[in-house]
């Protein structure tokens, strides 16, 4: 008998759909299935206010395909100029989280925060408007080992952080090491975080071993099995402070293969199908529920969505490539087997 799966229906917490004519297709991706998406705002220039979270909302919403309720949750970049009249402003407009990217640690993240001290009454301002601080959780500097960055990220800002404002709600981003699943698991209740597809999925023997594929590179890197070991732990506990989020980043071909390649890897053309395939490995599709579609909206302090979708094992090739804006997008797993797919709804 065919194998199904029937879940309420999921979000995802951690989406790049950048801006322009690169919506037309990284928006119906989004909205196949997810209800909502957290949308990063590391646009050039960035999403640094509120009339900015709005405009872009509208965009992106300009491309939503007929019929579909996918809503786009906006949030706010955080530089070392932000005020708190911003944070206010943007809570006003409807705006859930403020992103802090260290400076110069990920794809569009220049004008990032060059260090935390610069917002401390940023951050008080979001714990008291119920504001949600999302994390790119990497040290910068050029001495620190990219594979230990994460690490390093954690025990310098995250924990005085963590300490200093224990009001405040955080989510740290696409987690890849054991570290940080261990140090979202020994928080308190307003820690979490979000765990993508491919960390679940690959470590850096994939990226790296018998060749370099430059479509798994990704930030933070893809690190040893044994963290991937525990990212999978986590996302299966059902420890309600891990959720989904696929950090699906999409870059064109020719600025992936290239001598100095871009950082991201573009999962959303089949995101849960991906997930599932992970929990399927492990022995814990009963966990995917909670994880891809309860854990988020609970900890958002937003309700569940109401309706559901079905995920059915019948295995299907991924396309060798997308188009996205006059050029190529290699998805992740492009050319191979795939093997669940989501019912078309009714
Ligand atoms: N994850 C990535 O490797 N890239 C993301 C940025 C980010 O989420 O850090 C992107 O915007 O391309
Ligand atoms: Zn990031
Ligand atoms: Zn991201």
């Amino acid at each position: 008998m065919t194998q199904r799966l029937t879940l309420t229906r999921p979000d995802d917490w951690h989406i790049h759909l950048r801006d322009g004519d690169q919506l037309q297709a990284t928006v119906p991706d989004a909205a196949r299935y997810f209800g909502r998406a957290i949308v990063m705002p590391n646009l050039v220039p960035p999403v640094m206010n509120a009339t900015q979270a709005l405009a872009y909302r509208d965009r992106i919403l300009s491309h939503r395909p007929a019929g579909s309720q996918f809503e786009p949750l906006m949030v706010l970049y955080l530089t070392d100029s932000t005020s708190t009249a911003d944070i206010e402003a943007a809570r006003a407009a409807g705006v859930v989280a403020a992103k802090l990217y260290p400076a110069g640690a990920t794809t569009n993240s220049d004008s990032g925060v060059t260090s935390i001290d610069k917002i401390y009454p940023v951050l008080e301002a979001m714990e008291k408007a119920g504001m949600l601080l999302l994390v790119h959780g990497e040290v910068t500097d050029n001495h620190i080992d990219i594979f230990d960055r994460e690490k390093v990220f954690i025990d310098r800002t995250l924990t005085p952080l963590r300490a200093k404002l224990p009001g405040l709600k955080i989510v740290m981003e696409h987690i890849t090491t054991a570290d940080a699943a261990q140090f979202v698991s020994e928080s308190s209740d307003l820690t979490a975080a979000t765990i993508t597809a491919h960390h679940l999925l690959y470590n850096r023997n994939h990226m790296l071993a018998g060749g370099i594929r430059p479509h798994y590179y990704c930030l933070p890197i893809l690190k040893r099995n044994v963290h991937q070991d525990a990212l999978i732990a986590a996302a299966t506990s059902g420890n309600p402070r891990f959720f989904l989020g696929t950090d699906s980043a999409p870059h064109a071909r020719e600025k992936k293969e290239a001598a100095c390649g871009c950082a991201g890897a573009y999962t959303a053309y089949a995101a849960i199908e991906l997930y599932a395939e992970a929990f399927e490995a492990a022995g814990a599709l009963d966990k995917l529920e909670g994880f891809a579609s309860h854990f988020g909206p609970d900890f958002y302090g937003l309700a569940r969505n109401a309706d559901t979708i079905t995920l059915i094992k019948s295995p299907w090739q991924a396309p060798d490539s997308l188009a996205m804006n006059g050029s190529e997008l290699i998805p992740l797993r492009a050319g191979e087997t795939l093997q669940w797919r989501v019912a078309p709804s009714e």
